[in-house]
């Protein structure tokens, strides 16, 4: 069995490069973020993974200056960009800002548009850093080109290369791959990951798909209604999620209330050992789909009998839909490869213990 830890870690490692702290947001009665407080680390890419309307953009706008601090601060290599009483303006900011619609400029070229807001620069300096990226980023031949005749990938490293262009200590994509159709999206993002991991630029990237936050970042930060709920690398938080919101977040679970009797809880998949849980104590017992294990009738004795009410061949995995005795509930189980199961056909089911995971009820 897992033990829930409750504690949130969002801190980097060491010499981080953007501090966030005890930063609040509301717009008007509603605070947007409440309370947040997070290091990036130099190289380090953090990913912001998280429902609609969790705050994700709003924290991103306030570190680009899009949005003014009201209560906390935001410092960036130890040196304040804002507090509630100061605030450096967005151009200011050694900051890179990369969109979800790519916000290219369509009567620049490819080159204009990376050369774009990099006026403090002399010329010769421009250029060289405009030819620089073009290469870094395969888009040498199309320095002259509109954008809208790039493809979607071509486009986004374009917004990649723009948001790059003025050296920033701190780059911030929102959702940078929503543009794009699914089977471009896998191939743009390990090739925008591959980019930002040799540029050595502290990122923070945010999305609402976790498997792009798990494939994309050194830390996810999941949050929740403004907050942090936990701040972890991909293994961790998939392995020991801070609550059930995380574990079901990063994939199906079954799940049942329940209250620990005589350091035991009983579930309709059988009983847990908790002896260190108070008696009394109201859980939630979460296994995940994968972690239901389906044998023969019988075959073990710690397995409860369960029938086949449908499953699905989804390629890689079957999922197999289960009634649990007298029907009253479903669960779900996902086998690696083709399994051939039959509606009505009858097995048993267990859980597999040692990755059984219990929260406190919520
Ligand atoms: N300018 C604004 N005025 C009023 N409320 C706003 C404003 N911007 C955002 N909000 C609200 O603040 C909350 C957080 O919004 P935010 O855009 O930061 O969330 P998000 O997690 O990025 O969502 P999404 O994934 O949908 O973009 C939401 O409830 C949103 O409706």
């Amino acid at each position: 069995m897992t033990d829930a830890p409750f504690t949130v870690n969002s801190s980097a490692p060491s010499q981080s490069s953007v501090v966030l702290t005890g930063i609040t947001h509301r717009y008007g009665p509603l605070i947007a973020v409440d309370g947040v407080s997070l290091s990036v680390a130099p190289r380090e890419v953090v990913c912001i993974v998280g429902p609609s309307g969790c705050g994700k953009s709003t924290l991103l706008r306030l570190i680009s200056g899009l949005e003014t601090v009201q209560a906390g601060t935001i410092t960036v290599d130890g040196v304040p960009l804002a507090t509630a009483d100061r605030s450096l303006p967005p151009e200011k900011r050694p900051v890179g800002m990369m969109f979800q619609d790519f916000a290219l400029f369509p009567h620049l070229t490819v080159a204009g548009n990376i050369a774009f807001g990099q006026t403090d620069r002399p010329r010769a300096e421009r250029k060289r850093r405009v030819a620089e990226l073009l290469e870094t980023m395969a888009l040498t031949r199309y320095a002259d080109a509109y954008p809208h005749t790039l493809s979607g990938g071509q486009q986004q490293r374009v917004a990649l290369a723009r948001a790059m262009a003025r050296d920033p200590k701190v780059l911030l994509l929102d959702e940078p791959f929503s543009a794009l159709d699914e089977q471009l999206r896998r191939s743009v993002r390990e090739e925008v990951v591959r980019i930002i991991r040799a540029s050595g630029i502290a990122t923070i990237v945010v999305t609402h798909d976790p498997e792009e936050a798990m494939e994309m970042g050194n830390r996810v930060v999941v949050m929740e209604a403004g907050r942090i709920v936990q701040a972890d690398t991909p293994v961790n938080l998939y392995q020991r999620p801070a609550n059930s919101f995380v574990a079901r977040l990063f994939g199906e679970v079954n799940r049942f209330q329940s209250t620990v009797r005589d350091g035991q809880i009983v579930t309709p998949l059988g009983r847990i050992q908790a002896p260190h849980l108070p008696g009394g104590t109201r859980v939630e017992v979460a296994c995940r789909v994968e972690d239901l294990e389906l044998v023969p009738l019988g075959a073990r004795p710690d397995a409860v009998p369960v029938r086949v009410r449908h499953s699905s061949f989804l390629g890689p995995a079957t999922r197999v839909c289960l009634d649990l005795p007298g029907g009253a509930s479903e669960v779900h189980a996902r086998l690696p490869g083709h399994v051939d199961v039959r509606a009505g056909e009858e097995l048993s089911a267990a859980m597999a213990a040692e990755r059984v995971m219990v929260f406190p009820a919520e």
